[in-house]
């Protein structure tokens, strides 16, 4: 039994938190709402995770320094643009060394970080014993009705894996261990992208054979950017990979791909985030994505064609159009330098 402190109260931090309290640890989930820890403390996080009765060791705190005090072992499960400004506040409490587990899927646009890079620079060296990414085809929704799920634990250092591994592996809850930091982070952020515009063309009414290509050049154009980031190939083959991508473009559950089905029935960006009232990441990471996309000069049609949606005022059709009236191409062009 470990103690853990979760820090993030959102679907993903409660979801985790309900295994981590079932495999028997110690679990103190932090919340930056005072209100949401004592309703936590009643076993109930409503807005986030319906009619879920969470397990009864699970404690909740709004005291950041309790919450870093209760543990070497940190859980960040926060949205990608408030990564910085918890971890920072963290090590601002912190007097030891914390493995950083983080579960964010996102990149920081203008630096064009990394969630593990941006915890990197915000908690000195000393302060940490390493920075593990966990991430994976995984819906909150299904983890707490203990739905099997299978994710997948990366450090370049195996021992913090195995670790992070250990502590989360049960019977519904499948966790394995990769090296590949850079691959396994790209992965999950950018199939929010693909995800946003699957929900698109789903909106407008278009059927398999588009999400069908959206999924597979969106697969292509994800690899082309992460192995010139340094990632290994194989990885975009894994749970991370195409694993996170046919999870979130076709689930309802995916907060991506609902955002993108209502931008395709036609309302503005405003009034799906309004209606949303959760984190969709691939908002942010279209605008990361397409600054790396030049940086790297990686061609990104896809990524380019969504934000062309979300920054510029293109139209939802006329984005579609955009993409099927591209220059010829052969398929394997580009993929093959991934070999
Ligand atoms: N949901 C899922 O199934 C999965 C999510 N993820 C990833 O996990 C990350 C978190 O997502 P998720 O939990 O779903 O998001 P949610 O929108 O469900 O929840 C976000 C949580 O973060 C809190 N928060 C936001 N800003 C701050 C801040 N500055 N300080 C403290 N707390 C803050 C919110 O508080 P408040 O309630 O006050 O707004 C809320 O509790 C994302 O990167 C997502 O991509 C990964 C795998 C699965
Ligand atoms: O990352 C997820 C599933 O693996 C959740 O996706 P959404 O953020 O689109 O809900």
């Amino acid at each position: 039994m470990e103690k853990i402190s979760v820090f993030g109260a959102g679907s993903w931090g409660t979801a985790l938190s309900y295994v981590l309290a079932q495999n028997g640890h110690d679990v103190l989930l932090w919340t930056h709402r005072a209100e949401q820890a004592e309703e936590i403390n009643q076993h109930t996080n409503n807005r986030y995770l319906k009619n879920i009765k969470l397990p009864e060791n699970l404690k909740a705190t709004s005291d950041l320094k309790a919450a870093v005090n209760h543990s070497a072992t940190f859980v960040i499960a926060v949205p990608t643009k408030a990564v910085r400004e918890v971890c920072s506040a963290i090590k601002d409490e912190l007097d030891k060394k914390a493995l950083f587990v983080h579960v964010s899927k996102g990149i920081e646009p203008d630096s064009l970080k990394r969630i593990s890079e941006m915890i990197r620079e915000e908690v000195p060296p000393q302060l940490f014993e390493d920075v593990v990414v966990l991430s994976g085809p995984s819906h909150a929704e299904e983890v707490v009705l203990e739905q099997p799920t299978t994710v997948t634990a990366a450090s370049e250092n195996t021992a913090s894996a195995e670790k992070v591994q250990d502590l989360f592996m049960n019977h519904y809850f499948r966790v394995y261990t990769n090296t590949d930091v850079i691959g396994v982070e790209i992965g999950g952020a950018l199939k929010n992208i693909i995800a946003l515009a699957v929900g698109i063309t789903d909106g407008l009414g278009y059927g398999d054979n588009a999400k069908a290509a959206l999924m597979t050049r969106g697969l292509a154009e994800i690899a082309r950017l992460g192995v010139k980031m340094g990632a290994t190939p194989l990885t975009f083959s894994g749970l991370t990979g195409v694993g996170d991508l046919i999870v979130t473009c076709t689930s309802p559950h995916s907060r991506n791909w609902r955002a993108g089905n209502m931008l395709g029935k036609g309302k503005t960006i405003d009034q799906v985030l309004e209606e949303m009232g959760m984190v969709v990441e691939g908002i942010r990471t279209t605008k990361a994505a397409h600054q790396l996309s030049e940086a790297y000069d990686v061609p990104m049609p896809i990524t380019d064609a969504l934000y062309a949606v979300l920054f510029e005022g293109v139209s939802t059709k006329d984005a579609v159009e955009l993409l099927m009236g591209r220059m010829k191409k052969n398929e394997m062009e580009d993929l093959i330098n991934l070999l």
